[in-house]
């Protein structure tokens, strides 16, 4: 499987989602950092299940137990390695449909990669469950990146057709962002907060989900950081966001819209403002040639439906291509978005720090 990654920062994500435990090594963290553990507490409990009826109701704590690569509050420099143990599984869920695809999920395409090998209870090692270990990379990763003035915020940019305003500068400061990472349903325009719930809730209660965009903003970076052209800054960060479960578009700055205008109106204008050099608009996201500009690199990443619903749904079993009808059981997001805003935070940090850590 393609669970490790990195090149000055490397990861190797490992676990299942009804296995033992899920977890993660980071190697090439420099040593003597000093860990906020409440911090990182804080970061995996944005992403924790199980908290209300906008969540799936499996139950887990996702406590963390760091195996080695920190001493006496501070990291050694030796790999840091966590073990989050899995505690609410619920196998029977998934032991009626064992060879039945659930459509959208990767069911097929893993039955078919691993030979029917895969652990398929709970997605197994596709599972979202997996982005518990990610967060905490990530975690640690925006802790070396708050020494160096880089910080990373998430707001919901829509839930289906319900639709926010883009950031803009007022809101790309570190005040702002703490205040949308206190909230389950981070809009800048607060009125949609109890819109997008009762939205949610109707499409769980017509057994159905919903998907939505996510904007992300990096702020603090200098320029000329990126390594072009098949290590850039878009190439990275988009390669990080693709392997979050369920995202299937990234698009920086002003993205897919920027065919809509002219080159007068796409082209981000150039000043001074004191010594530093900033430009009018963002239509390109902070990043040219694959290499940052100084301004804030913002990017949005879209995130399917929830697969997993209890209508009845046609597919077919695996080991006999039958054609069949089911409804799924179990415990699922009604929407995945409102957890998964801290997973795209942690994999943008992840991305950051390795381009930052030279070796
Ligand atoms: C935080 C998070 C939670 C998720 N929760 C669920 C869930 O409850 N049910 C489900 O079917 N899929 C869930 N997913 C999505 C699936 O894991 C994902 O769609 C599946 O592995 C197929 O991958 P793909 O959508 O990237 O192709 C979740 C993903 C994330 C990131
Ligand atoms: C456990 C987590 O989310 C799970 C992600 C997930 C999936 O298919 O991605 C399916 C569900 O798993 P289960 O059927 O075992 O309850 C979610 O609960 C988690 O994010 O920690």
């Amino acid at each position: 499987m393609g669970s490790t990654w990195g090149k000055n920062i490397k990861l190797s994500l490992f676990g299942e989602s009804h296995g033992a435990g899920i977890g993660i090594t980071i190697d090439g963290l420099p040593a003597g950092v000093e860990l906020d553990l409440d911090l990182i507490k804080f970061e995996m409990q944005r992403r924790a299940t199980g908290k209300n009826e906008l969540t799936t109701a499996r139950k887990e704590a996702d406590t963390f137990e760091i195996l080695s690569g920190y001493f006496n509050g501070y990291t050694t420099g030796a790999p840091l390695s966590i073990l989050i143990r899995n505690r609410d599984q619920q196998s029977r869920d998934y032991s009626q449909i064992k060879n039945i695809a659930r459509p959208a999920h990767a069911d097929y395409t893993g039955y078919k990669r691993y030979d029917g090998y895969n652990d398929y209870r709970g997605g197994g090692h596709f599972s979202g469950r997996l982005t518990a270990p990610v967060v905490f990379a990530g975690a640690v990763a925006k802790q070396i990146l708050k020494q160096k003035g880089i910080h990373i915020g998430t707001h919901i940019k829509s839930i289906k057709d319900l639709k926010d305003r883009d950031f803009c500068e007022k809101d790309l400061n570190m005040e702002v962002f703490k205040k949308l990472s206190e909230k389950q349903l981070p809009f800048l325009d607060e009125t949609l907060e109890s819109l997008s719930r009762e939205k949610i809730l109707q499409a769980k209660s017509r057994c159905d989900s919903l998907g939505g965009v996510i904007e992300c903003s990096i702020i603090g970076m200098k320029p000329g950081i990126g390594n072009p052209f098949f290590n850039s800054i878009e190439s990275q960060l988009a390669g990080l966001m693709y392997s979050i479960p369920a995202v299937k578009g990234v698009e920086f700055g002003a993205g897919f819209g920027i065919t809509d205008l002219f080159g007068s109106e796409a082209n981000d204008d150039i000043y001074m403002d004191g010594e530093q050099v900033k430009t009018i608009t963002n239509n390109n996201g902070g990043v040219l040639g694959g290499i940052t500009n100084g301004m804030p690199i913002n990017f949005k990443v879209a995130i399917k439906p929830t697969p997993s619903i209890s209508k009845a749904q046609k597919t077919i079993n695996m080991k006999t291509n039958e054609e069949t009808e089911f409804k799924i059981v179990g415990r699922h997001d009604p929407c995945i978005v409102p957890r998964a805003l801290v997973v795209v935070e942690a994999m943008a940090a992840i991305g950051i720090l390795d381009f930052l850590m030279v070796s």
